[in-house]
């Protein structure tokens, strides 16, 4: 059969012109609406939204067989015409065309970034958890913005070899910082009218009504300091012979030494090292967030946690990597935070670069395809009760982890060629972070004026990353003993 004549996965029916636009209304949560669906139309579903085909796939079969099975075709992204062209972000990993560029940019991050590499920053992970335990000591009611720099922190040591200064006005973090709110507000479905009527980027900023314009060139200055900046630096620190072990020094040092091809290759490296801080700051952060948010609401699973530590860690020192393998209950905890309050519930939109056939059904060329991991990670037969935090479910009866019980990574970070080439970062940072934050302080409800608990709601906003809705937390150290560890980790 010619593919155009298969009919296309089953779906709500779509009305003249705008589609299925009335069915995803902005402001419910996408993968919940998508769930529903899929109850009812099965495990690969099609939507037209003003005339784009979104193909949604919801079980982990239909997503081995397109998005792993047949990537070669299913690995592009969706072109938005705000931040490719007038914020001019198409350099970015996450979201470049799937080709030759995105190989090299993607090979060169994941060489340093893969499993086998990140032990080489365990003492960066250790030094900036420390470095957190200590500010969150000095000003607990500033937790989350402690948080936010902890990554910043880390990855900008690890990546560039920079100390980014204790300052919240770090030019290197602002510069970045920026450029993510304004990726953040582009990538909001219907934000700019631009992306849906391409022809608007002809409008000069100085027209009435065209901020867009205003806010793309703003982003675009941000997003090239963010990328440009910290490498001149080390370009900088090469040429004065000052250099610092960092990702960029290594990959410097691997790239042909002079000539076209140099040159060429200082482009991807520039590239591959911009992205790192953009793809893991929001994603970290709201992981973390999810996990005050668990502690506050789940504390039979925190004094667990913190047996378990006291056990095997004892009063005298702090948690380090190589303790990992005898806390399977605090792995459990890193775990049950991927799963629980997914970061990414829908992954990040796919494009197929090829008209394709699946179960007799038509996959148009240019078709968005979401892989709904939140449902997998949600499915009650696998993981019942899915809506509790229960780290339980990972281990066996006596303790141990069980390899039996489905792991979140199976969806949380994506799939494909495109799956998050951060992820073992991010889990060593969870780890490291769960650890050391469980073994010093107690995690609660925050009081009011009149000593009353401020309730905190297990919600979480909509969007490409999804974020624990604001709340209060109390955090206070666990003893003077636990204080005193944190504050000898300060340098002399
Ligand atoms: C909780 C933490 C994180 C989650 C849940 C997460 C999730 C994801 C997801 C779902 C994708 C898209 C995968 C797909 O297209 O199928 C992705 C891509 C990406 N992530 Fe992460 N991520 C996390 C942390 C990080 C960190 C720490 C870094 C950097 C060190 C990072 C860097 C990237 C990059 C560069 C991409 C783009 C890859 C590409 O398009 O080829 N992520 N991530």
């Amino acid at each position: 059969t010619k593919p155009g004549r298969l009919p296309l996965p089953p779906g709500p029916k779509p009305l003249p012109l705008v589609g299925n636009i009335r069915d995803i209304p902005l402001g419910v949560p996408q993968w919940e609406l998508f769930e529903s669906m899929a109850q009812k139309y099965g495990d690969i579903i099609h939507l037209n939204v003003l005339g784009q085909n979104i193909i949604v796939l919801s079980s982990l079969e239909a997503i081995n067989d397109l998005l792993e099975k047949r990537s070669a075709i299913y690995s592009s992204r969706p072109r938005s015409t705000m931040m490719h062209e007038l914020m001019d972000m198409g350099w970015s990993l996450a979201i470049i065309e799937y080709g030759e560029q995105w190989r090299r940019i993607r090979k060169a991050f994941h060489r340093h970034f893969n499993a086998n590499e990140t032990h080489r920053y365990y003492d960066t992970q250790n030094e900036c958890t420390q470095s957190f335990l200590r500010r969150v000591l000095r000003s607990p009611d500033k937790l989350f913005t402690h948080t936010r720099h902890l990554f910043a922190k880390s990855i900008m040591k690890v990546t560039y070899g920079i100390d980014v200064s204790e300052s919240e006005n770090d030019p290197f973090i602002y510069h970045a910082e920026q450029t993510i709110a304004a990726f953040n507000a582009a990538a909001r479905p219907g934000r700019y009218l631009v992306d849906l009527l391409p022809i608007l980027k002809y409008v000069p900023a100085w027209f009435p009504g065209a901020q867009f314009q205003k806010d793309a060139q703003y982003a675009k200055a941000m997003s090239n300091r963010m990328v440009n900046d910290p490498f001149q630096l080390i370009k900088e620190r090469e040429r004065t012979g000052k250099t610092v072990p960092c990702v960029v020094s290594a990959l410097l040092d691997e790239a042909p030494p002079a000539g076209p091809q140099r040159a060429e290759e200082e482009d991807i490296i520039r590239k591959a090292a911009g992205i790192a801080y953009a793809g893991g700051s929001d994603t970290t952060v709201s992981a973390l967030q999810s996990f005050f948010m668990a502690m506050i609401l789940y504390p039979s699973v925190q004094k667990r946690a913190q047996a378990e530590l006291d056990a095997v860690v004892g009063p005298h020192r702090l948690p380090d990597f190589a303790d990992q393998k005898y806390l399977p209950y605090i792995v459990a905890v890193t775990k049950e935070l991927l799963r629980w309050k997914m970061v990414t519930p829908l992954a990040v939109p796919h494009l197929t670069t090829e008209d394709d056939e699946y179960r007799g059904y038509f996959i148009p060329k240019g078709s968005i395809v979401l892989g709904n991991s939140y449902m997998i990670l949600h499915d009650p037969v696998v993981y019942p009760e899915p809506h509790e935090f229960r780290p339980e479910r990972f281990l066996t009866d006596d303790g141990q982890l069980n390899p039996d019980v489905l792991d979140p990574t199976i969806a949380c970070f994506g799939f494909g060629r495109r799956i998050c080439p951060g992820r073992a970062f991010a889990q060593d940072s969870f780890f490291s972070v769960v650890s050391n934050v469980l073994h010093t302080f107690n995690i609660s409800h925050a009081l009011n004026e009149d000593g009353e608990t401020i309730p905190v709601l297990p919600e979480v906003s909509d969007g490409l990353i999804s974020y624990p809705k604001p709340f209060s937390c109390l955090i206070k150290p666990r003893s003077t003993s636990a204080e005193a560890l944190i504050r000898n980790t300060e340098d002399p």
